[in-house]
């Protein structure tokens, strides 16, 4: 039986010297068993986009480590991006879609957020490049932040692409920098650099270089280790259970309103707009 670890979602390949299980792609994964502390790196190039794979390879991989008791994880992007911790969702997901795989990325989307939102030992993400939409989003469900700077970005950006982030997406910025700053900033679909991010409180701490930002995450997992694990999960619970239960209470009920909504012919045609300006 493993020791409980505490998990930090982080981008980079060199930390881990102890290493439990590593998957190939996608998503790496590594338990340092000395520490007992995960290390979950996000590998997909050109930017990390949230495809229904990756989405699948996360939840799935929270849902291992939660039943392995770590003690903490660190959640990252591969160093080799060099500037992009998440791009967000995967627009391709949302253009044109096939409904029957659209139904499944928009549940797999609610599971996901619920399994990170609500993990029941520490995380942390080393956001380490640009952090958009459900990259932003995937980074703030984590206990602690450190972003890397000074020139990236993170934020809800969704109005910007002519979408509406969800309730859930809304109340996790809420609950990190309260109600009002949240509102502007959704509205605006507003980015924030790494030290605008560290002034509104969106990230805890900034660092000017990844291996400095990961000892950050790994200082604040550390800070557990006097804390009951019992502790520390109930107190989380009962923090972050307002929030997960509204979505729990109304899952059906806002898979089909999304799946509908992101179908309309003006949603599909900012989408179309927004994909279309990406492109080289
Ligand atoms: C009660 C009412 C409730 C109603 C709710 C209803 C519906 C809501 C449901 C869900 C909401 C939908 C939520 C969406 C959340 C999101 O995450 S949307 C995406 C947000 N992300 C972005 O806007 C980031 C866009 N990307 C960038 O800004 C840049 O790419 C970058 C990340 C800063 C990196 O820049 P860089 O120069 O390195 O790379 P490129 O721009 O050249 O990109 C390379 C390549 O990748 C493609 N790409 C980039 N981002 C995405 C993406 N998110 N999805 C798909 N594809 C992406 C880009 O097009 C390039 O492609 P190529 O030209 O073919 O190589």
């Amino acid at each position: 039986m493993l020791k409980r670890y505490n998990i930090i979602l982080y981008s980079t390949n060199k930390i881990v010297n102890s290493c439990r299980y590593v998957s190939q792609s996608m998503l790496k994964s590594t338990v340092n068993e000395k520490t007992g502390i995960a290390t979950v790196i996000i590998n997909k190039p050109p930017v990390n986009c949230i495809s229904l794979e990756l989405l699948n390879k996360i939840n799935t991989e929270i849902n291992k480590l939660q039943k392995d008791n770590i003690r903490g994880m660190i959640l990252t992007s591969v160093r080799s991006l060099q500037k992009v911790f998440c791009g967000g969702l995967d627009i391709k997901e949302f253009y044109n879609p096939n409904p029957d795989r659209l139904a499944k990325y928009l549940t797999n989307l609610q599971d996901t957020w619920l399994s990170l939102y609500m993990t029941s030992f520490p995380t942390v993400s080393v956001i380490n490049g640009h952090s958009l939409g459900g990259g932003c989003l995937i980074a703030m469900c984590c206990d602690y932040r450190v972003m890397v700077g000074p020139d990236y970005t993170i934020g809800l950006n969704e109005t910007k692409l002519g979408v509406v982030p969800p309730k859930w997406f809304q109340d996790t910025m809420a609950a990190i920098i309260g109600h009002r700053k949240a509102e502007v900033s959704v509205i605006a679909g507003k980015t924030y650099t790494t030290d605008e991010a560290l002034q509104i409180g969106l990230v805890d701490e900034s660092s000017p270089d990844i291996d400095n930002a990961y000892k950050k995450g790994i200082q604040f997992l550390n800070s557990f280790e006097k804390i009951s694990p019992w502790a520390f999960k109930m107190t989380k619970n009962i923090s972050r259970q307002p929030i997960s239960q509204w979505l729990i209470d109304n899952k059906q009920k806002d898979l089909e309103f999304v799946f509908n909504y992101m179908q309309t012919p003006s949603v599909q045609k900012h989408l179309g707009l927004y994909l279309q300006s990406l492109k080289k």
